[in-house]
């Protein structure tokens, strides 16, 4: 497979795309970009220094005054914001519970997507979020959006938290991704849709080396 393409893997909270963002890449040498992270990483540096989340003109300062870098260390993808590691602050509740609060404003993704068009302007990425394959790279040649159950997601998220030594409430869980995902879908700015030439997977009753491998066909399809 020589020739280098974009995907593009948008679908709601816990769907399991970053998972298989991660391994679709890996697998074909290319670059993994967790936008989520980003939002997150503005999320997390706007609660630190105490800015109101609703006040769009404030988050948008706060970006226009940070770095948010995405880097690739032995162990997996690490997030920068400036010079601190905040890789394991952007997972905490506090900035799950936030982080479309901050995601809703306009002038903050049109900056947001900036960024993200200029971190995929070589093909040979994989991209995973909630408007790429609409917003962030419209001209993706192989977009997929991953769906699940709200139960299935949120106990697979409750697993991970236990395996990492967060506290995890299982119907806590629920509610946060039925309201992440409500907010995400009805925002009037570039929301959670499907794009229309996106393959839908559900991923309910697949393992993660199922997604991975219908992931990579449709690439195989789309490439030949
Ligand atoms: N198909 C799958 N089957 C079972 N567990 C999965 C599957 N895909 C992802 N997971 C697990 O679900 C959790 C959430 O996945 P993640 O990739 O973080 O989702 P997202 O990026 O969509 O929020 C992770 O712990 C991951 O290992
Ligand atoms: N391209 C993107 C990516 C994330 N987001 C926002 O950022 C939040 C966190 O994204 P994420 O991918 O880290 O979320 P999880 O599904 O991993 O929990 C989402 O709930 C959206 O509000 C967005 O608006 N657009």
């Amino acid at each position: 497979m020589n020739k280098k393409i974009a995907v593009a893997i948008d679908g709601p909270a816990a769907a399991g795309k970053s998972t298989v963002a991660k391994k679709v890449a890996h697998q074909l040498g290319y670059v993994y970009i967790d936008t989520g992270a980003m939002y997150r990483a503005l999320t997390w540096k706007s609660l630190e220094s105490g800015v109101d989340l609703h006040d769009e003109d404030a988050v948008y300062q706060q970006l226009m005054q940070i770095s948010i870098d995405l880097v690739m260390e032995n162990d997996g993808q690490h997030v920068y914001v400036d010079e601190r590691d905040v890789s394991r602050e952007i997972r905490q509740q506090d900035v799950t519970t936030n982080v479309s609060f901050a995601a809703k404003h306009g002038k903050v993704r049109e900056e947001m997507v900036k960024r993200q068009q200029q971190l995929a302007a070589e093909r040979g990425v994989v991209m995973d979020g909630r408007d790429i394959g609409t917003h962030v790279i419209p001209d993706a040649e192989v977009k997929i959006f991953m769906i699940a159950s709200v139960q299935e997601r949120a106990e697979r998220r409750h697993k991970e938290n236990i395996e990492k030594g967060f506290p995890s409430d299982l119907s806590e869980l629920k509610e946060e991704i039925r309201k992440r995902d409500e907010i995400d879908s009805k925002r009037e700015i570039a929301p959670l849709v499907k794009a229309e030439d996106a393959i839908e997977i559900d991923t309910t009753s697949l393992s993660i080396d199922e997604v991975v491998d219908k992931i990579l066909s449709a690439i195989a399809d789309r490439v030949q």
